[in-house]
């Protein structure tokens, strides 16, 4: 899968990020405004194509926990929408608050969603590996999906009950025949994209954002789930909750954020 043993150094929430990633004019997550967006009548329907057989396992790295995918062959794609490669999804994975009021990094017109859902991508046509694809400003492509509170997610909840077998920092654990698609709102039609970075460490300057505008709907009890995982490994005395593991918002500069509906 695509997230090597990369141990993020030890970032929290609150972690001390650089104020300027060199040459930063491409940072992420941003807010979305809806008025400055532009409509683009060439951007195309998105297309997935995902493989469930494809899911290995669940992986808490101590910021997030990951959903991983055998990315050795073109069995999980992603391609149309404003790319011009096909893309190998690797793994997707969320970013939460500490309650239902914040927890999303990307925001529309400053609206804070309870969480949002990444399924990251990397360009397979150009890149043999996603370590490679990570450091080209086409290398990734990341959909991001706002989740809201509303009613209980059915496809959701077979990740949250593998959670508690994850609940500390570098704990793994099997998960298979999950299809990410059941993860996606039913119209993927109406997005913005715009580029990007990761946003965390080593947040290079290599994605194609592409934010769904439909959020979908989870249970405030599946987000709680969420919440119960740890930053912190089993041996460590002090347990910290997973919770805030989003990054400060970055300036637009020089970007234009597209919309494929007007
Ligand atoms: N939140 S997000 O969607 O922007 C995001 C997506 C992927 C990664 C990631 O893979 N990091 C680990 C990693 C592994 C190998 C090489 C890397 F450079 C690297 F960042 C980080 C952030
Ligand atoms: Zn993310």
């Amino acid at each position: 899968a695509c997230s090597s043993r990369f141990v993020l150094s030890q970032m929290h929430p609150m972690w001390q990020e650089p104020l300027e990633v060199p040459g930063g004019e491409r940072q992420s997550p941003i807010d979305i405004s809806i008025r400055k967006s532009v409509f683009d009548p060439n951007l195309k329907p998105l297309v997935t194509r995902y493989d469930p057989r494809t899911c290995q396992q669940i992986w808490n790295n101590g910021y997030s926990f990951l959903v991983e995918y055998d990315d050795r062959t073109d069995k999980s794609t992603l391609h149309g929408g404003p790319l011009e490669d096909q893309f190998r999804l690797c793994q997707f994975h969320f970013h939460w608050g500490e309650n239902n009021n914040w927890g999303s990094e990307h925001t529309v017109d400053r609206h804070l969603y309870p969480a949002e859902l990444h399924l990251v991508h990397w360009n397979s046509d150009k890149y043999s590996l996603f370590e490679e694809a990570v450091m080209e400003d086409n290398g990734l492509a990341v959909i991001g999906v706002f989740m809201k509170v509303g009613k209980r997610h059915e496809g959701l909840q077979k990740l949250v009950d593998a959670l508690p077998a994850v609940r500390h920092k570098d704990s793994v654990v099997e998960f298979t025949k999950f299809d990410p698609s059941c993860l996606l709102p039913q119209n993927t039609n109406e997005y913005w994209t715009y580029a990007g970075s990761l946003t965390t460490p080593p947040l290079t300057e290599a994605v194609t954002w592409i934010i769904m505008k439909q959020p979908i709907e989870v249970s405030h009890d599946q987000l709680a789930v969420f919440r119960s995982l740890l930053f912190t490994s089993a041996e460590e005395e002090v347990q910290k909750s997973m919770v805030n593991n989003f990054r400060v918002q970055q300036s637009l500069k020089d970007r234009t954020v597209r919309s494929s509906f007007n």
